[in-house]
């Protein structure tokens, strides 16, 4: 039987460690077919962001026309999306889907490397034409504070710093009155990485280890392609939630530290590779960097 088909609605890091590039690896680990509608391209690496180019509304449009027409679309992830025109042009592609079509929101506001990714029309028009029709929407603690309305964005300030005083659970239900069914707000910029979900009821609390920030940068993207890709294969939210917390956990722990002079990138794939390689080799690469062909090998 063929897997389910997920749509990633995002940006090209052309440095292959957040965005499109993160979202296709977090599709493979869980097992779906990724499918892609590119949104602007970024010239990035480690370090920063040099360019970004938008793709037009019309053929952010006609991308999600072309999977949906032939393929069909069983969940969409949607990650940077920069300008309110593209913000407009999503919400008219969504319109292309099933209603039921399960939506997980990733509202990316700024890289790991502190450039801005979403300018400040595009953020009202994330809170009114996207939020309301998500099934689960995943900012990070700071994009939870600016969609809530109490923060601006402030790149300079979102440094991986803890916030006691911050009730994580309130923002959480404030968001949640904006209309997404589910809020997950992700621990990656507190002291103790713990994930909240909310679900209109209770609030639960998704804790795991914390790994050294080193190589983070696509964490976001993988936590919230995996969650679209579980929703997919029929998880609950809650469940996706917790499978999405893991693998992304999981990601930053064997983060590639010695690419680029920045963050370097989270590694879900080269993780399903090494295990499977344990299992179906009885052994590893000493480096551990194995490819897919390697496993394959009579
Ligand atoms: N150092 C870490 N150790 C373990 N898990 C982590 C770590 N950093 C982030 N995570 C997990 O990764 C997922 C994404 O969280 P995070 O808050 O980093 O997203 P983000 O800030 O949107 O990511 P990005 O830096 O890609 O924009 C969450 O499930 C979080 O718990
Ligand atoms: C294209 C893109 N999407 C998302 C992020 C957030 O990590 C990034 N740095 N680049």
């Amino acid at each position: 039987m063929a897997p389910p088909a997920v749509l990633s609605i995002a940006g090209s890091d052309s440095g292959g460690g957040a965005g499109i590039q993160a979202d296709l690896k977090a599709f493979a680990y869980a097992g779906v077919h990724g499918m892609t509608a590119i949104t602007a391209l970024t010239a990035q690496n480690t370090v920063g962001v040099t360019g970004i180019h938008p793709v037009p509304a019309a053929f952010i449009v006609e991308q999600v026309r072309a999977v949906h027409e032939d393929i069909g679309v069983d969940a969409v992830k949607i990650g940077m999306l920069g300008t309110a025109a593209t913000v407009r042009a999503v919400s008219r592609a969504l319109d292309l889907l099933p209603p039921t079509t399960p939506i997980v929101i990733d509202p990316v506001m700024v890289s790991e490397s502190g450039a801005v990714l979403l300018d400040d029309e595009a953020r009202q028009a994330i809170v009114t034409e996207l939020l309301p029709r998500a099934t689960v929407i995943t900012p990070n603690l700071p994009e939870a504070r600016v969609l809530a309305g109490s923060h601006q964005s402030e790149p300079a300030s979102w440094a991986h710093t803890g916030d006691a005083s911050d009730d994580v659970a309130d923002l959480a239900t404030t968001l949640h009155a904006l209309g997404p069914a589910h809020v997950v707000i992700t621990g990656g910029h507190r002291d103790e990485i713990v994930d909240v979900f909310y679900d209109g009821i209770e609030i639960h609390t998704l804790t795991g280890e914390r790994f050294p920030d080193g190589a983070a940068h696509g964490s976001g993207c993988t936590h919230s392609s995996t969650l679209a890709a579980h929703l997919a294969l029929g998880a609950t939210p809650l469940e996706a939630a917790q499978a999405a917390r893991s693998a992304a956990s999981r990601a930053v722990q064997h983060g590639l530290r010695d690419i680029g002079k920045g963050a370097g990138p989270v590694d879900v794939l080269n993780v399903a590779v090494r295990a499977l390689t344990a299992r179906q080799l009885g052994a590893t690469d000493p480096k551990g960097h194995l490819s897919a062909r390697d496993i394959m090998r009579p």
